[in-house]
C-alpha cells in the first residue's frame, strides 16, 4: 500500500501546483466533455473552497497528432464542472505564465497551457532528470505544495508528473486517492467464482499485456473492438485489415501478430472471439455476418454481431467478477453500440463485482443512460488501470510516496 499524503494533510492558505489528466477525445477540433472533467472538478473545487491559490497543469494529445491542441477549451469545460471560474494562460512556464501565477489571489484557479507543448515534458526520463529541467526549475519555487490527481497518466515518467514531487512537498488529490485505492484492491482480490475480462478498444498492446499478466487470474477473456479483429485475423479470418482509408490495423498487426498467434495457441481455451460481426451496408444500415462466412478483406467491421452479444451476455451473467477494458465497437454511433452497451447492461443487471476502465468505454455508461452506481468502480484510466491490474507499479504514484 502506498503511503502518500492527501489533501487532508495540506496546510491552509498554500500556493498549490496541481497535475490533472484532462486528456480528452477531440472531434473536429472540439474537445469533448467527459468524466475526467467531472472527477477532477472535485479536487479543484475543494482546493479553491479551502482558499488555496490553485495552478493546474494538464496535457492533451501528443505532438504531431490531431488531438494535440491548446487547453483553452479545457479551462472552459472545467469551469462549468467546478461551478467557479478557472482562468487560462497560453503558456506553460514562460513569462506570461509566471506573471499570471504571481497575480493569483486566494481561492482562485488558473490552468496553464498543455504541458506537452514544452520540450522538457515528454521524453521518458528518471524523476531525478525530470526534476532537473528548466520547466520544473522555473515553476517549483513559485509554490508551497504539489498535488498529483492524474492517476490515469501516472504510468508516464514525465516532468509534470514525476519532477515536481522531488522539489516540493507532494500530495495525492482526491481522484488519485480513489483510483489508487480501488485499482490496488482489485489487483490483490481473490474470487471463488468465474472471473471474466471483456477486452476491446483500439490498442492491441493493452489487450496483450492484460492476457500475458492476468492469464492466471482471469478464467475467460471476451474479445471485441479493433483488438478483437486482430485476434480474428490471427485465427485465419479475413478481418482486421485497413480498408477504406482506415489505419488502425495493419501497423498493429505487423507489431503484434507473433504475440497474438502464440497467445491463441497457448491460451486458446480462455479466449473467446466474436462469432459474428456488424458492418454498415449500402443503405447505411447495420448488417451482420458470421465470421466463418467472410471470405474477402474489403469491408470494415464496427461492432460484434448479435449472436456474439448474446453469448457474451450469458458469460457475464455467470461471472462472479467482470473487468472491462476497451469498447467492443464504435459505440459512439448508436448503430454500432450493441456490443459495448449489451455487455455493460448485463454487468449492471448482474450481482457481480465489476470494474470498467478505458478512457472511452466509461463514456458509454452515461451516453446510454446506465447508472454508475450499478458498477463496482468506473475508472477514468486506461493504460494505468491495466498496469495496476497487472500489479505493475506506477512511477507517478511511487514518487508521491517518497519521503
Ligand atoms: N470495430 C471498431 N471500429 C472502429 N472503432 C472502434 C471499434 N471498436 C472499438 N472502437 C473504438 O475504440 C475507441 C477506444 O475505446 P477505449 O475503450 O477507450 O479503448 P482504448 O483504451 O484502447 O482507447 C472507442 O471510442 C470506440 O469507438
Ligand atoms: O489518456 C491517457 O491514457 P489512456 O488512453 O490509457 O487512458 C493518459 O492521459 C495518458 O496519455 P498518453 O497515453 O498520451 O501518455
Amino acid at each position: 500500500m502506498s503511503t502518500f499524503k492527501t489533501l487532508d494533510d495540506l496546510e491552509p492558505g498554500q500556493r498549490v501546483l496541481v497535475r490533472l489528466d484532462l486528456n480528452s477525445p477531440v472531434e473536429d477540433g472540439e474537445v469533448q466533455d467527459n468524466r475526467r472533467f467531472d472527477r477532477h472538478a472535485t479536487t479543484v473545487r475543494e482546493l479553491m473552497e479551502a482558499g488555496h491559490r490553485v495552478v493546474l497543469m494538464a496535457h492533451q494529445g501528443r505532438p504531431g497528432d490531431d488531438d494535440f491542441v491548446s487547453l483553452q477549451q479545457h479551462a472552459e469545460i472545467l469551469s462549468e464542472h467546478v461551478g467557479r471560474d478557472v482562468g487560462f494562460v497560453d503558456s506553460t512556464y514562460g513569462e506570461s505564465a509566471v506573471e499570471a501565477i504571481e497575480s493569483l489571489s486566494d481561492g482562485e484557479a488558473l490552468l496553464l497551457e498543455n504541458t506537452r507543448m514544452t520540450d522538457d515534458e515528454l521524453p521518458e526520463e528518471s524523476p531525478e532528470e525530470k526534476a532537473d529541467t528548466e520547466f520544473v526549475g522555473t515553476l517549483a519555487p513559485l509554490f508551497d505544495a504539489y498535488v498529483n490527481d492524474a492517476y490515469s497518466a501516472a504510468h508516464r515518467s514525465h516532468a509534470s508528473l514525476v519532477g515536481f514531487p522531488l522539489e516540493l512537498p507532494a500530495y495525492a488529490g482526491r481522484v488519485m486517492e480513489t483510483e489508487y485505492e480501488a485499482n490496488t484492491a482489485i489487483a490483490s482480490r481473490e474470487f471463488d467464482g468465474q472471473v471474466t475480462m471483456v477486452v476491446g478498444g483500439t490498442k492491441a498492446t493493452d489487450v496483450i499485456d492484460v492476457m500475458n499478466n492476468l492469464g492466471g487470474k482471469v478464467d475467460r477473456f471476451l474479445l471485441g473492438g479493433i483488438a478483437g479483429e486482430l485476434f480474428l485475423r490471427a485465427a485465419g479470418h479475413d478481418v482486421g485489415y485497413d480498408v477504406g482509408g482506415m489505419d488502425l490495423f495493419d501497423d498493429q498487426w505487423e507489431a503484434n501478430h507473433g504475440t497474438i498467434e502464440s497467445l491463441l495457441e497457448e491460451r486458446g481455451d480462455q479466449i473467446t472471439l466474436a462469432s459474428d460481426l456488424a458492418y454498415e451496408d449500402e443503405n447505411d444500415e447495420r448488417a451482420e455476418v458470421a465470421v466463418d462466412d467472410i471470405d474477402e478483406k474489403d469491408r470494415g467491421y464496427l461492432d460484434i454481431g448479435s449472436e456474439t452479444v448474446s453469448e457474451y451476455d450469458s458469460v457475464v451473467r455467470d461471472s462472479e467478477a467482470v473487468f472491462v477494458k476497451g469498447a467492443l465497437g464504435l459505440f459512439e454511433d448508436e448503430r454500432f453500440s450493441d456490443g459495448t452497451v449489451g455487455v455493460l447492461e448485463a454487468i449492471a443487471e448482474t450481482d457481480c463485482f465489476s470494474v470498467v476502465g478505458g478512457g472511452d468505454t466509461s463514456r458509454a455508461i452515461e451516453m446510454y443512460g446506465l447508472s454508475e452506481d450499478d458498477f463496482g468502480h468506473v475508472s477514468i484510466a486506461g493504460g494505468a488501470y491495466i498496469r495496476a491490474l497487472t500489479g505493475e507499479p506506477l512511477v507517478g504514484v511511487e514518487v508521491l510516496s517518497r519521503d
